[in-house]
């Protein structure tokens, strides 16, 4: 089919189950079997293409698929010629500097020593800007060991909630190298194309979905101002009359994380029958 969408899912890993909810959520078919490597979505004219994440920014920048899903800090390690389009919110992490407890390194501290990690190219970028002379060692995974087992002095490594860190006895050190998360990718310089527009705009729908909910109460028309300015909504909240002398009913999206908050503050001001539903999909 000439307008095929050819799209790139991790196939395995931290990004790969929320990737595919994602799409899914989204409107497009994903695989049922893990082992899948090609799903076909008809209805979409697209192709999903399951790859490890650490090649999706290969398959992308070489214009081979449209566009891919994989880490921000995959992408920037593989120097591929493809930019980030869409951040999604999931898979957050950040890139980080490692060793022993109590070691009290400074990144300027590295020259001359042995740093392992499997973002060579991530961390070698980041060592020559700062002119810190230090030996990478290139390692596949687990890097938490390396240390231990004397293969280096440091780590450079993904960190998201710490644990694998303690538990190998480690510390952070010096600034964040990168703050990472869940993106869409395309090749650089690649023309705008209606489906990838399409495609995005369904992400962003799904985004704002999961963000925001949908409130709705009745105020006093007195206190209308004072309500909006708690419920200003994306281009303004929706004001109707209601069949009660001198009050409104107004509607409006509200970050979910303040719902219970904002409703506090709308009780406060004499508002009732305040009611807070979720979004299903949208395209704002
Ligand atoms: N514990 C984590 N929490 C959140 N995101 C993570 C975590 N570990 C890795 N990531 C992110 O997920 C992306 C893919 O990493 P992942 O670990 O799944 O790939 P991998 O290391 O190549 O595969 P595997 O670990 O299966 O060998 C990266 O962008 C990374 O930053
Ligand atoms: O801070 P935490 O929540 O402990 O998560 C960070 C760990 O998660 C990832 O490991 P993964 O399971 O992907 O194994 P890998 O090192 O083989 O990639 C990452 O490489 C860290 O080791
Ligand atoms: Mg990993």
């Amino acid at each position: 089919m000439p307008d095929q969408l050819r799209i790139a899912v991790p196939n395995k890993g931290q990004l790969a189950e929320p990737a595919s909810a994602m799409l899914r959520e989204a409107g497009y078919r994903q695989r049922k079997d893990s082992r899948d490597l090609v799903l076909v979505d008809p209805e979409n004219q697209t192709e999903f293409f399951f790859l490890r994440p650490r090649d999706i920014a290969v398959y992308v920048g070489e214009g081979i698929l449209q566009a891919g899903i994989t880490g921000r800090d995959m992408l920037l390690d593989s120097g591929a010629p493809a930019d980030e389009v869409l951040p999604l919110g999931f898979g957050g992490s950040t890139f980080r500097f490692a060793a022993r407890g109590g070691a009290g390194l400074k990144v300027e501290d590295l020259a001359g020593k042995r740093v392992a990690t499997s973002f060579a190219g991530l961390l070698t970028a980041y060592l020559e800007e700062r002119g810190v002379d230090a030996r990478v060692i290139h390692l596949d995974g687990a890097v938490e060991s390396a240390i231990q087992l004397g293969v280096a002095d440091a780590v450079a490594d993904v960190v998201s909630t710490g644990t694998t860190l303690r538990n190998a006895g480690l510390e952070v050190f010096g600034d964040p190298i990168l703050e990472s998360e869940a993106v869409v990718i395309r090749q650089r310089g690649a023309d705008d194309d209606p489906k990838i527009e399409q495609l995005l705009r369904r992400l962003r729908g799904v985004l704002v979905a999961r963000d925001y909910v949908m409130m709705d109460y009745d105020v006093h028309a007195e206190r209308l101002d004072e309500a909006v300015a708690l419920t200003p909504g994306m281009e303004g909240p929706t004001v109707s009359p209601l069949h009660r002398e001198g009050w409104v009913a107004v509607r409006a999206m509200v970050p979910r994380r303040s719902a219970q908050q904002i409703m506090d503050d709308l009780w406060d001001l004499g508002a009732r029958a305040i009611l807070v539903t979720d979004i299903y999909a949208c395209r704002l």
